[in-house]
């Protein structure tokens, strides 16, 4: 198993006091510990890695397009977050996924072009509350699961987020038995799928975590991380979740 992740995900929001944030979590970083990560909004991206230079702290983008390169303004290719010197990238957020119309297919095709360009991706799945609440909650995960993550996944270039749109932003998080129930039904798929690398695939928890409630999370044996919105915002939220996770 690859080492754990804790994984911040800014969403639209950064200006030069969240680099302040950024520049104090990379200070605090010690030289072992799970793989950190932020990923501020893409005109912040080099600067991220210049404020995290020499440190532990990874730095992603949160979307690419599928294309390498061409007519699509307003777009950022998976090359282009490479030459800021990223090397993850966050694709099929649920955000996206509704806000653009993002279909398991395009999130498959940024995979893969986030792979062509050395990034690692970070793909998301989850269900709706009415998903949730309904009899097929495990099938519809495991649908998106299939239909979005290509064909030759190693631990070394995949991470799952399961994120449960229903928990994102609202302080509300899946029972500690839901989030094991789901993580163990998406490591069984992987392992079906992709042998002793299914394995290795990392597979983050999001949704909601805060420094309260990130140690019960990982004690699940198949939350190799977490996906951290709001709380990846500030190093003093942040770093508590990543010292959970050590301890995990
Ligand atoms: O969407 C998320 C991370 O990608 C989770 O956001 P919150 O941690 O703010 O709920």
């Amino acid at each position: 198993m690859a080492r754990t992740l804790a994984a911040g995900n800014w969403k639209m929001n950064g200006d030069a006091g969240l680099m302040d944030e950024l520049a104090t979590l990379a200070a605090h970083q010690g030289e072992d510990g799970p793989d950190v990560l932020i990923c501020p909004p893409a005109t912040m991206l080099a600067q991220a890695v210049a404020a995290t230079k020499d440190s532990r702290v990874a730095v992603g983008g949160q979307d690419c397009h599928a294309a390498a390169s061409g007519a699509h303004t307003g777009d950022v290719s998976a090359a282009m977050i490479r030459d800021t010197g990223a090397s993850a990238v966050i694709v099929g957020h649920s955000e996206r996924r509704a806000d653009h119309h993002e279909s398991n297919a395009d999130i498959r095709a940024k995979a893969q072009a986030a792979w062509a360009a050395g990034l690692l991706p970070i793909l998301c799945i989850g269900e709706s509350e009415a998903e949730r609440m309904g009899p097929d909650t495990l099938d519809i995960i495991a649908a998106q699961l299939d239909a979005s993550v290509p064909d030759g996944a190693t631990g070394e270039t995949l991470v799952i987020a399961y994120e449960p749109i229903w928990a994102i932003g609202t302080g509300r998080v899946p029972t500690l038995e839901q989030i094991v129930e789901t993580h163990d039904m998406i490591r069984a798929r992987l392992v079906a799928r992709f042998g002793d690398e299914g394995d290795k695939i990392r597979i983050l928890y999001g949704g909601s975590v805060k420094p309260t409630n990130a140690a019960e999370i990982f004690t699940a044996k198949n939350v190799d991380g977490a996906l951290v919105g709001g709380a990846s915002l500030k190093a003093s939220d942040f770093q508590p979740i990543i010292d959970a996770l050590a301890a995990a």
